[in-house]
């Protein structure tokens, strides 16, 4: 078993769990109440490279990385800092966040949102736009290619923005052929936790370039970004650099104008 089965395991025990307590449609008469989804694909594709800065306690390669007692105070300081969006981890038995830290976190940003989780169900979809999500991860690895397709589709239609995250070319091939409009690299092995920070280089010529390119994971800092943005992201997700340093408003701030340099990203149609 790899760790991203034994994750995806656990995520739908905890789904099972919450789908007894919370009818589909109690969520969906909840969405029908929240603003709608910000769209978000422009925005990637304008301005300089833009900045995903995630609320993150703990992870399965790293252990404990930080308290976060308030994730709304750290995202209004990531916001303040400049960065597009705010990545916010639900998943509660590896990573301690929940769906209360995106209800906290919405009351607190304007910027739009992403629910980091393992997605398996239609079900999780509707409970990020519930709890406020304008964007929601979906993992190649973890999903067969016609519920990768279904859950694209049923994301778009209940207005949120899909990351497909692949790790290889083949689930590069899979993102594109299902129709994802932003793909996420995951410099992270999500079965064995290696990190190769090489890979996005390796990974973006095959995006091609009407897809909004993302790159996940292992940047320590500004200069992350610029070989990141020299090799065509348009996006950088970052984690655990953000929320281990003393200042998580002047670290995004520092990794925004890394990436604003006009020779780095050239804004697309
Ligand atoms: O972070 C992990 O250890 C991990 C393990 C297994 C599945 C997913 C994992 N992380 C999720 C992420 O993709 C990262 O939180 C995100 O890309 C930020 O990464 P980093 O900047 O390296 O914290």
């Amino acid at each position: 078993m790899t760790v991203l089965d034994d994750i995806v395991a656990g995520v739908r025990e905890d789904l099972a769990e919450r789908q007894a307590r919370v009818a589909l449609d109690d969520l969906k008469a909840r969405c029908a109440r929240v603003p709608d989804a910000k769209p978000v694909v422009q925005g990637f594709r304008s301005g300089g490279v833009r900045i995903i800065a995630e609320v993150k306690r703990k992870s399965p390669s790293k252990g404990e990385l930080a308290d976060i007692p308030d994730p709304a105070l750290l995202a209004g300081e990531y916001e303040a800092g400049g960065a597009f969006a705010i990545s916010v981890l639900t998943e509660q038995r590896r990573f301690g966040g929940t769906l209360a830290d995106l209800d906290a976190v919405r009351q607190a940003v304007d910027a739009p949102l992403l629910r980091k989780d393992f997605i398996v169900s239609s079900y999780q979809l509707w409970e990020a736009r519930a709890h406020g999500a304008d964007l929601a991860l979906l993992i190649v690895a973890a999903l067969e290619q016609n519920a990768l397709v279904s859950l694209i589709e049923r994301a778009e239609s209940i207005g949120l923005t899909p990351l497909v995250e692949a790790h290889d070319a083949e689930e590069v091939r899979r993102a594109v052929d299902a129709g994802a409009r932003v793909i996420g690299v995951n410099a992270r092995s999500l079965k064995t936790l290696e990190v190769d920070t090489s890979l996005f280089a390796r990974l973006a010529p095959l995006i091609p370039d009407e897809c909004v390119k993302v790159a996940e994971s292992g940047i320590s800092g500004a200069h992350d970004v610029i070989e990141l943005a020299r090799e065509g992201a348009d996006a950088v997700l970052v984690g655990e650099t953000l929320v281990k340093g003393k200042d998580p408003r002047s670290a995004v701030a520092d990794l925004v104008a890394a990436g604003a340099h006009p020779a780095l990203k050239q804004p697309r149609p």
